[in-house]
């Protein structure tokens, strides 16, 4: 569908009549040049639906900062207790922690608030240079969590709140991905569809060598919904991102390697975290600001001409989250309702 009328889809649906003012500012705020993250409307929508998502579901999304923090670094959140020995070495380099121990670490609307929450803490911080991203207990994150989707995230309108919780995670994962500071997702056990998205908000990915990512969207009759196909797109190319969310299938440390989308395999599973520290130190070494000002430069290069793309793939997941196809999928645990997967 050309942009155009992906548009004026979003103009005239029944949804969108409501808060029509809102879906315009949409098309300005998946964007990754900072100033473009906070007009009145956007952070009035986005408010909302952290109001609405806020109380739904278990689990939580910690961020750890170093202990050394400089001068106008935020206070509130300087927890190293969670964090491996690896990274609060460093003090220039933060943690991410998704922890959901019932649901593979599938993030409910408790915790996409509280991503976006850390993503806000990292914005202000300083004297950052990276941040890794990692799930809990072996696993990094199953997507959306399903148990919380089918209670509050599907009908009676078209679409729940399916369409708000893509609009939030779109905007974290955008301004995750345009933060002065280099991030690397630790994979260990899988990253599965949203989850999978996730992954490639980050700069950089290190797996362990017996994980996996895997776009399942497919199966669940839907497209990504926290812009991953977009980005997917920009990491491996266009034939590469066809075969990998069209069929679903797993895709194994190794062959991420050789997709382009993975940046190191790690033997030894349980040492993902640090692997991946290590990976950022290297990157990070240099002076902070040098760091930061080029992480901006290659991030505004790099994300001109995606903004477009990212807009369309939420207008498409918007439309097609909630029809009776994924209700059904969604309702019954998602791709693990799949047999012979
Ligand atoms: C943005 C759009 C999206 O993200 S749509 C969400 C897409 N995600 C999915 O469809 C993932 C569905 N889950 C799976 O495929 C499998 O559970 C995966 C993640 C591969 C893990 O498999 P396995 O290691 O065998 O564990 P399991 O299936 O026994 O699950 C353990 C418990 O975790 C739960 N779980 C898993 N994924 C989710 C999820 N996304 N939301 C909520 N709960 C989830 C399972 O239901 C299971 O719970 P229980 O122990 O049966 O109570």
């Amino acid at each position: 569908m050309s942009l155009f009328r992906s548009i004026t889809r979003l103009w005239t649906n029944s949804q969108c009549k409501a808060a029509h003012t809102h879906k315009v500012a949409f098309y300005s705020a998946v964007c990754d040049r900072p100033e473009d993250h906070h007009t009145p409307e956007i952070d009035l929508r986005l408010n909302s639906i952290r109001t609405a998502l806020k109380d739904l579901g278990d689990g939580t999304v910690t961020l750890s900062l170093p202990n050394a923090v400089g001068d106008g670094n935020p206070k509130a959140t300087d927890d190293t207790s969670r964090s491996p020995e690896s990274v609060v070495q460093s003090n220039k380099i933060a943690m991410i922690s998704i922890s959901n121990p019932g649901g593979r670490n599938s993030l409910s609307g408790k915790m996409m608030c509280e991503l976006a929450d850390a993503v806000d803490v990292l914005q202000a911080w300083e004297g950052g240079a990276g941040v890794v991203l990692h799930g809990e207990n072996g696993f990094f994150c199953a997507g959306a969590d399903l148990k919380v989707a089918a209670q509050h995230m599907l009908g009676p309108s078209e679409n729940g709140m399916g369409e708000e919780m893509s609009y939030l995670m779109h905007h974290t994962t955008s301004r995750l991905r345009a933060l002065p500071l280099i991030s690397v997702a630790a994979i260990e056990g899988a990253a599965v569809g949203g989850g999978a998205e996730l992954a490639t908000a980050c700069d950089f990915r290190v797996m362990a060598k017996d994980s996996y990512i895997r776009f399942v969207h497919a199966l669940l009759s839907v497209v990504p919904g926290w812009g991953g196909g977009t980005r997917l797109t920009k990491i491996v190319g266009r034939r590469d991102a066809l075969r990998i969310v069209c069929t679903a299938d797993k895709i194994h440390a190794d062959q991420a390697m050789a997709f382009g989308l993975c940046d190191e395999v790690v033997e030894t599973s349980t040492d993902t975290v640090k692997v991946a520290t290590g990976f950022l130190q290297k990157l990070t070494a240099n002076s902070t600001a040098a760091t930061r000002a080029l992480k901006t430069v290659v991030s505004q290069a790099d994300d001109d001409a995606y903004r477009p793309s990212l807009n369309h793939e939420h207008d498409v997941f918007s439309r097609m989250w909630g029809n009776k196809a994924s209700a059904e999928q969604i309702g019954k645990g998602g791709a693990s309702a799949r047999k012979g997967d």
